[in-house]
């Protein structure tokens, strides 16, 4: 008998392909500008599966609880066959042994780029602008690639020391003490990369990174889009279980928005310094000190602490009674980034191949969920 698919999991299903065609159509209007060393991605969408498994993790115990054995086996086994998809992609586990995206990527011609100079300045010797998209980052690169080198120098021949010299000057910025031989930049590059990829087998993009190269020139399945995709079908195809529950949690707990209201009201009618009357004395009809002294205390005393009960009110509600909403704003997040990557990187086969690759194992795993 074939299942009849509800509203819900054609959402599910849908969401990642349409953003991705919406965020592909978009790039051809907008041009922005996304930076990778941001705090959003550096912080959450790099360590995505950590922050999606903290929240379905807790989701899972706030609303099945850790009785109901049977129904935490089978969420355990999806969440087991993501995870190990997801490292078996995106991470080195065995060691050697280089993840799927990178395979992929060093098969279709890709490998790590060490052209650290310009080629074209032989005189001038000028660091390569494309060594890097940005000048922090090249910088970064030449320390990393630098420190390497340094422990290499024992190399027989003297143009490690030399490509020391001029990477340490351009770190330093001090281009005048150059010590300057009798090698071109394009020698130097390709002597800085013949060096590294002798001496260690640079099979994946981390290794790469760690040495300072530039991962270019094969076909790279979007890592940001795989994840994305892994991670936003993994939260809401089990929102699909907890999601009744969770509804129901949020409007149980009305009271809550009354009390909130009753605290902000009590900040905002607060009595201040101009608000307070001072009682007078009947000597001299001047104003009571102790009056003006409370005045100036009371006030941030009281509100501090109708900002300590709104505060507690809110983390209880949030984090305790309805964890789904966090789970949501993680979708939210998940889901923004996921459109600034179709817009700003990437080709759309890349991105293509992420999506595909993360999409066909989560659709199998959440096809048949109950
Ligand atoms: C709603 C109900 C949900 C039910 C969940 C049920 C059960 C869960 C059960 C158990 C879970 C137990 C504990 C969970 C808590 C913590 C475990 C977290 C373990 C980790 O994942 S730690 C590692 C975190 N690492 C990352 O997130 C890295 C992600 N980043 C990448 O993979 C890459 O940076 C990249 C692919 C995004 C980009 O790569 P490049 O292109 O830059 O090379
Ligand atoms: N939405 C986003 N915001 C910021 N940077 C992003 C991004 N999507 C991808 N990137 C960056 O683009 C590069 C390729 O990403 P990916 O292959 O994971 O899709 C990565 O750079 P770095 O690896 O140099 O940090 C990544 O951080």
């Amino acid at each position: 008998m074939r299942r009849k698919i509800s509203g819900y999991q054609i959402f599910l299903f849908s969401l990642c392909p349409v953003t991705l065609v919406f965020g592909h159509i978009l790039s051809y209007w907008l041009n922005i500008d996304a930076d990778k060393d941001g705090w959003f991605n550096v912080y959450f969408v790099k360590r995505g599966w950590f922050w999606t498994s903290v929240v379905g993790w807790w989701c899972f115990i706030r609303y099945r609880g850790l009785q109901q054995v049977g129904s935490w086996k089978k969420v355990l086994l999806r969440y087991v066959v993501l995870t190990a998809w997801w490292l078996f992609f995106t991470q080195s586990i065995i060691s050697g042994a280089a993840p799927i995206m990178d395979i992929v990527f060093t098969l279709t011609g890709g490998r790590c780029n060490f052209d650290v100079f310009d080629p074209n300045e032989i005189l001038q010797w000028k660091l390569n602008e494309k060594f890097h998209d940005t000048v922090n980052r090249r910088q970064r690169s030449l320390a990393k690639l630098y420190n390497v080198l340094k422990d290499l120098k024992d190399d027989p021949t003297n143009m490690v020391k030399h490509a020391l010299s001029r990477i340490e000057s351009w770190v330093s910025e001090n281009k005048d003490q150059l010590m300057e031989g009798n090698y071109t930049p394009g020698q130097l590059n390709e002597y800085i990369d013949e060096i590294l990829h002798r001496w260690r087998k640079i099979n994946s993009s981390n290794i790469c990174q760690s040495l300072g190269g530039q991962w270019i020139g094969g076909h790279d399945p979007s890592g940001h889009i795989f994840l994305i995709t892994l991670m936003s079908m993994f939260l809401l195809g089990e929102l699909q279980a907890i999601g009744k529950r969770a509804w129901r949690a949020l409007w149980k707990d009305k009271a809550v928005f009354e009390e909130l209201r009753a605290h902000c009201i009590k900040i905002l009618t607060l009595k201040t310094l101009w608000g307070i009357r001072t009682r007078r004395s009947p000597v001299n009809n001047v104003g009571d000190v102790r009056d003006v002294l409370r005045a100036l205390v009371k006030p941030p005393l009281e509100s501090a602490r109708e900002v300590y009960y709104i505060v507690t009110l809110l983390v209880k509600y949030v984090f305790w009674n309805n964890p789904v909403i966090l789970l949501v704003v993680l979708v939210g997040m998940w889901w923004w980034s996921f459109l600034i990557t179709t817009i700003v990187f990437h080709t759309l086969w890349e991105q293509l191949s992420g999506l595909i690759c993360a999409y066909i194992v989560a659709t199998l795993v959440y096809l048949n969920i109950n």
